[in-house]
């Protein structure tokens, strides 16, 4: 697989915007040439140069770059072509769980299967990212409908921090500026992402589900519907955990941990593969600061460890407010940033709010 330059843009942040539009290709009405001087190793003169990567050891490391403005050179923008087995791409992250992203509105069908989607996921033989997002023409009365593959290629129902970068792709695309919301379709139905002022996406991730055989999980009720604080042998050890489904389901524990010192690539897959978890599960482990302060890291189904998880600081909240341990408002802090979470009480629904930014356009051979 040849894979064009992609260059990740590390620019100050004075002169990030200008950098940014200067080299946002979808703002270009043309194909834009940068001449980016790298270590003597290499020199790439166009963002479309292919570099094979028949040498999986190749590394770019730019020394310095200087964009110059696109140059009138087409009509059409970067997305707007359909070269047959090229994909173009940009790469967003919202607080680095990150994502490629996918202009699919031409067809009702992804444009890349789950395997595609696994190599292009790879972080040595491909772009790298925790999953592929596609952004899909609308139904039943939305604007558009979103679907995602993890980086093992399997489909979950939602993505909190993916549905952020969507948002902020959808304007890019659409080229709209300020504050947006739209109405998307996903494997968890009805979600309302709103682009605010300050650039940060809040979202409203409709109700948890609790009821235990919708989650799904194996583990008896012992709240009413749901299971809060229950017990969980893992690999011969005891651990209580509640679960609750944000259209994908979450295991939530907070065992007194310090969760900087957990070992999670030991112990995450065996909460992931859990017999008690027939469609496995995210697994999020939180530490308790104050009752409106909580700290967490997660394993996710499909991705592993990864820096971020919308969805899983969502169920946080919900296990945190099931078990008395914090209020319906939280911070959530994760590895990669802090998410604001609340769940309402006047319309059980859940709000998430946080950033998600371009990291870099590219294009990529299928
Ligand atoms: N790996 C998750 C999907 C992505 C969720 C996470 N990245 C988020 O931000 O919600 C699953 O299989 O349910």
């Amino acid at each position: 697989m040849a894979i064009a330059a992609t260059i990740s843009l590390s620019v100050s942040p004075t002169t990030r915007h200008s950098a940014a539009a200067a080299f946002n290709p979808f703002r270009s009405s043309s194909s834009t040439t940068v001449s980016v001087s790298f270590s003597p190793a290499l020199r790439i003169t166009s963002l479309r140069s292919s570099i094979p990567f028949r040498n999986p050891s190749f590394r770019v490391s730019a020394t310095s770059m200087s964009i110059q403005a696109p140059q009138q050179t087409s009509s059409t923008s970067f997305l707007d072509r359909r070269e047959s087995g090229v994909l173009h791409f940009v790469k967003y992250h919202g607080l680095g769980n990150d994502f490629i992203l996918v202009d699919n509105r031409g067809s009702t069908e992804p444009r890349i299967s789950p395997e595609q989607a696994k190599k292009l996921c790879d972080r040595n033989f491909g772009i790298g990212a925790d999953g592929v997002i596609f952004a899909l023409p609308g139904t039943n009365d939305t604007d558009y409908t979103m679907r995602i593959f993890n980086s093992d290629g399997s489909e979950p129902e939602m993505c909190g921090n993916g549905v952020r970068c969507f948002a902020r792709f959808i304007a890019e695309l659409e080229n709209l500026h300020g504050n947006h919301s739209f109405k998307v379709h996903t494997g968890a139905g009805l979600i309302v992402p709103e682009i605010q002022g300050d650039g940060k996406v809040r979202v409203d991730m409709g109700e948890p589900i609790l009821k235990a055989a919708d989650v799904p999980t194996g583990l008896p009720a012992n709240k009413q519907e749901a299971v809060v604080k229950s017990e969980l042998d893992v690999d011969g050890v005891t651990w209580n955990v509640t679960c609750v489904s944000m259209g994908n389901p979450h295991c939530v524990t907070f065992g007194g941990l310090l969760v900087d010192e957990l070992n999670l690539a030991e112990i995450g897959p065996k909460f992931e593969h859990h017999v008690m978890f027939p469609a496995r599960t995210n697994t999020e482990f939180v530490q308790v600061c104050s009752p409106s302060h909580l700290k967490m890291r997660v394993w996710e189904r499909g991705a592993g460890a990864t820096l971020a998880c919308g969805t899983g600081a969502c169920a946080t909240v919900v296990a945190a407010v099931l078990e008395g341990r914090a209020g319906r408002k939280c911070t959530v802090d994760l590895p990669g940033g802090p998410l604001e979470i609340e769940w309402r009480e006047e319309n059980n629904h859940i709000y998430m709010t946080g950033p998600a930014e371009v990291v870099f356009y590219g294009s990529v051979a299928l």
